[in-house]
């Protein structure tokens, strides 16, 4: 399995006591799988995300990325095994206001010291992918929020990812344009091989995922895809 979590819990601190967020959490997906997940708000949907993408280490349980436990590494390491083989889209795009589309994609690159020139090549081919070939040298004010959301998506893969969390991404867009990111986000999953995660409160269009979780009070429920 590209992404495994077992029997993983996570506390926060509440006051004197510590309020559960994950209780006894396992999820496994594949690569090229869409699963989502859903559940109310305070269920803990983000929090499996933010152990999912290393970002917090789990109380307890086991968190495998693409083949590597990540239990036993320094936080440099989880910042590098992030960096190489996860991708997050965020619920906001977090673009930077005065880069251009392809430029957001290639400070990626950068940043993972790999060459310009095969950073711009990449950048271009995924804002294709996107269907924003014809908006590379856009800034994000000339672009709707379906756009920029698309440009987030295209950034979250821009280092090739094994692993794809995607939090939310429909929240701030209409029907027809969150139809449209969750359309791409299935395709994108499909053909670049990533194991996908998506959190969603809408239920609209949960038959683009492969497999649906639901998160009630830290815990998890497995789903059947509706039709
Ligand atoms: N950093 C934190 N410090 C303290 N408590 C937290 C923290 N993050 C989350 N929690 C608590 O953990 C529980 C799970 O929260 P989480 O954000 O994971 O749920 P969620 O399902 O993503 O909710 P939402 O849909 O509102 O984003 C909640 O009770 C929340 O208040």
């Amino acid at each position: 399995m590209t992404l495994s979590l077992t029997h993983v819990t996570l506390s926060h601190p509440d006051g004197d006591a510590r309020l559960t967020a994950l209780d006894g959490v396992s999820l496994e997906v594949a690569a090229g799988a869409l699963t989502a997940v859903v559940g109310p708000s305070g269920s803990g949907k983000s929090s499996l995300l933010a152990v999912a993408a290393t970002l917090v280490p789990p109380d307890s349980g086991r968190v495998v990325v693409d083949g590597t436990d990540t239990g036993p590494l320094s936080r440099a390491e989880r910042a590098e095994l992030r960096r190489d083989r996860v991708g997050i889209v965020f619920q906001q795009p977090n673009l930077l206001p005065s880069l251009t589309s392809a430029e957001q994609l290639e400070v990626m690159a950068h940043v993972s010291g790999r060459p310009p020139r095969r950073a711009r090549d990449r950048a271009r081919e995924l804002l294709d992918a996107v269907g924003l070939g014809d908006r590379a040298g856009r800034r994000p004010h000339e672009l709707s929020g379906g756009q920029r959301q698309r440009v987030n998506i295209a950034r979250a893969l821009m280092n090739g990812p094994a692993v794809l969390l995607v939090d939310e991404p429909t929240s701030a867009l209409d029907q027809e344009r969150g139809a449209a990111v969750l359309d791409l986000l299935a395709t994108l999953t499909r053909e670049r091989g990533t194991a996908t995660v998506l959190v969603t409160h809408d239920r609209a269009h949960l038959h683009r995922a492969d497999a649906v979780v639901t998160m009630a009070d830290g815990r998890m429920r497995a789903g059947r895809v509706p039709a």
